[in-house]
């Protein structure tokens, strides 16, 4: 099959006059307002995904929409309206000596393709943070959630059409993987690609993408629990980090414990207990916890469980002899999305902010928050895990780039 004419029509949209803020506001209000009105047809064909997944499947709670989590993606889009928009922002001015002016001004990236996971979500959040920032974008959706994506798509497009706007700006490509090879082949077309997945759609963009790329990679997340953790703070931020939402990147995989607060693991662990949270502990947590812990639920740890993302109720232990071996454990096991500390030790928790290498880091509060709404931006394109152009939740800043602006009255350059 041939995307050309996706590609073409794309660039085309991309080429028409900028819209207005004002204009782009009330859009994203009312693509807000026509999910919740829709949200009875939306929920129905997310329910046809469902129905061809297996619950137990940890992607099947990623990919299910209820009303509350409708209501939540129209609140982000409401959010994403509210905020002032980076577009024409002057970054810099100068005056040079020969009387130009030269200033530097946030400007559109373009075409932004996003291949992602089977979450619905993504489809809304991608539009409102593209449109909002003039971007135009091509979707490429977990083929597990095409109908979902479908609907969403209709919805946006609806409301696109209502105010007279080229629905071209915002594409969603058929859910197959002859669209993401065109994708990484669209030069002249797509600007830059978001590929939002696992390391295998990672590998395969980074080896074969001929247009620039921006990594969202997977998360493998550490919480470290200090020699002068708080007892109660850690048990609450560590069952949050692991249970919140086991299928998202941002939850916790390993635990990692100083070896002198190996007694007080009984008790930094009974609300994982309680939320039947499986364990994989070295051989000395293992034998801390097998008084107390459900013994179904408690086992010896296997070499793969250590630098493995779970994505499930399921979590590793690794005691470790010293903070500096905890930060040595770290650099060599994280994805360097989100790493934690909790600790009391100011001295302690002020070289883990400053020497772990991830694009977020916490002291004493739970990785959840690692997600574009949580940190203010509306909502999140996703959260890159490579250091150039973005790192972290990439918002509305994100999906810009700048231009030199050069003004002047007649100077010529001589020599
Ligand atoms: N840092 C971040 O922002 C994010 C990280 N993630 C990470 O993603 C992972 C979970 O994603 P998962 O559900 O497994 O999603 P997948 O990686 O299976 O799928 C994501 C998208 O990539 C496509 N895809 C997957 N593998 C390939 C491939 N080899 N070649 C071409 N296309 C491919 C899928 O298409 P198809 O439907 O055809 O399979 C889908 O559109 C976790 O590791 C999570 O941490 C996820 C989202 C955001
Ligand atoms: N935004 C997220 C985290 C990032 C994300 O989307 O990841 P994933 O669920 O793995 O697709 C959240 O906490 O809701």
């Amino acid at each position: 099959m041939s995307y050309n004419k996706y590609f073409d029509d794309a660039r085309a949209a991309g080429r028409k006059p900028a819209l207005a803020p004002a204009l782009i506001n009330q859009v994203l209000l009312d693509v807000a307002a026509e999910a919740i009105a829709q949200t009875a047809v939306i929920l129905a064909e997310n329910q046809k995904d469902l129905d061809l997944m297996d619950p137990k499947d940890p992607k099947y709670d990623r990919l299910k929409l209820t009303a509350a989590r409708i209501e939540a993606i129209a609140a982000d889009m409401i959010s994403v309206a509210g905020l002032d928009s980076p577009l024409g922002k002057q970054l810099s001015e100068a005056q040079m000596p020969n009387g130009l002016s030269i200033s530097k001004v946030r400007v559109p990236l373009g075409v932004v393709g996003v291949i992602y996971e089977a979450r619905p979500n993504v489809t809304f959040d991608v539009f409102a943070l593209c449109f909002k920032t003039g971007n135009i974008s091509i979707l490429k959706g977990g083929s597990d959630a095409d109908h979902s994506n479908r609907a969403i798509i209709s919805v946006i497009h609806k409301v696109l059409n209502k105010h007279h706007i080229d629905t071209h700006v915002a594409t969603l490509l058929p859910a197959e993987r002859e669209a993401t090879a065109a994708l990484l082949n669209a030069i002249g077309y797509v600007d830059v690609l978001i590929p939002r997945g696992s390391q295998s759609l990672i590998d395969f963009v980074r080896d074969n993408s001929k247009v620039p790329v921006i990594e969202t990679g997977a998360g493998i997340v550490h919480t470290y629990f200090d020699l002068t953790g708080d007892l109660e703070k850690g048990a609450e931020i560590i069952a949050n980090a692991k249970t919140r939402r086991v299928s998202v990147c941002n939850a916790l995989d390993c635990l990692i414990i100083h070896a002198e607060r190996l007694s007080d693991l009984p008790r930094l662990s009974h609300i994982l207990g309680e939320k039947e949270v499986e364990l994989f502990a070295d051989e000395r947590a293992y034998e801390e916890l097998k008084k107390t812990y459900p013994g179904a639920l408690l086992h010896k740890a296997q070499p793969e469980h250590f630098g493995t993302e779970f994505l499930s109720m399921k979590m590793a232990i690794k005691t470790v002899e010293s903070f500096e071996a905890a930060l040595e454990y770290i650099a060599i096991n994280s994805s360097k999305h989100s790493e934690a500390i909790i600790s009391e030790d100011a001295e302690n928790i002020a070289t883990f902010l400053n020497d772990v290498d991830a694009a977020a880091v916490y002291a004493n509060a739970s990785t959840a928050f690692t997600d574009g709404a949580q940190f203010g931006l509306g909502a999140e394109i996703g959260i890159s895990t490579q250091k150039l152009h973005a790192r972290g939740p990439m918002g509305l800043e994100e999906l810009t780039s700048y231009k030199w602006i050069v003004k002047g009255n007649g100077q010529t350059r001589n020599p």
